[in-house]
């Protein structure tokens, strides 16, 4: 999970390993390029999407046990994880394929659908470095609650601006 650790480099690179069924691949892709301009928006970093070869924060949709210390556990509960910079494992966040993701209200009553750009904010918030905020209306806040209009809390701009 967060660490105090940082990326030594400010033009990030990533990349999407594999998608949920659950939304189209293209609402996927755009749902994480908007969850990376939040953090973009307030720092010098830049993300950089790779469609191959070894990008900094590796994404990917698990289910189970899935390699890493850290098994997904079905529907709800944990919805995903990411880890702090570094080689390897870190820098990498995985998403719960069992969560029903969507984005914001969707059909059914969304409280038992995920939306994945919120979650997927905060988890690059985690891959940037960032450990959980105790403001309740944070972004880093450690639990998810749907919140129609987004905005970072100032906790999390000065977290991340502490950082980078
Ligand atoms: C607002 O974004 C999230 C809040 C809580 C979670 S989580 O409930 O999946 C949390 C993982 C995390 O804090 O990243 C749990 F420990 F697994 C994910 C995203
Ligand atoms: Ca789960
Ligand atoms: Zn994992
Ligand atoms: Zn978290």
């Amino acid at each position: 999970y967060g660490g105090v650790r940082k990326w030594d480099h400010n033009n990030i690179t990533y990349k999407i390993l594999n998608y949920s069924s659950d939304m189209d691949s293209d609402v996927i892709d755009d749902a994480f390029a908007r969850a990376f301009k939040v953090w973009s928006d307030v720092t010098p970093l830049t993300f950089t999407r790779l469609l191959q070869g070894v990008a900094d924060i590796m994404i990917s949709f698990e289910i189970g046990d899935h390699g890493d210390p850290y098994p997904f556990d079905g529907k709800h509960g944990d919805l995903a994880h990411a880890f702090s910079p570094g080689v390897g494992i870190d820098g990498e966040a995985h998403f719960d394929n069992d969560e029903y993701w969507t984005l914001g209200k969707g059909k059914g009553n969304y409280t038992s659908e995920i939306t994945l750009f919120l979650v997927a904010a905060h988890e690059f918030g985690h891959s940037l470095g960032l450990d959980h905020s105790n403001i309740r209306g944070a972004l880093m806040y450690p639990q998810y609650s749907y919140v129609e209009d987004f905005s970072l809390d100032q906790d999390d701009i000065d977290g991340i601006q502490f950082l980078y």
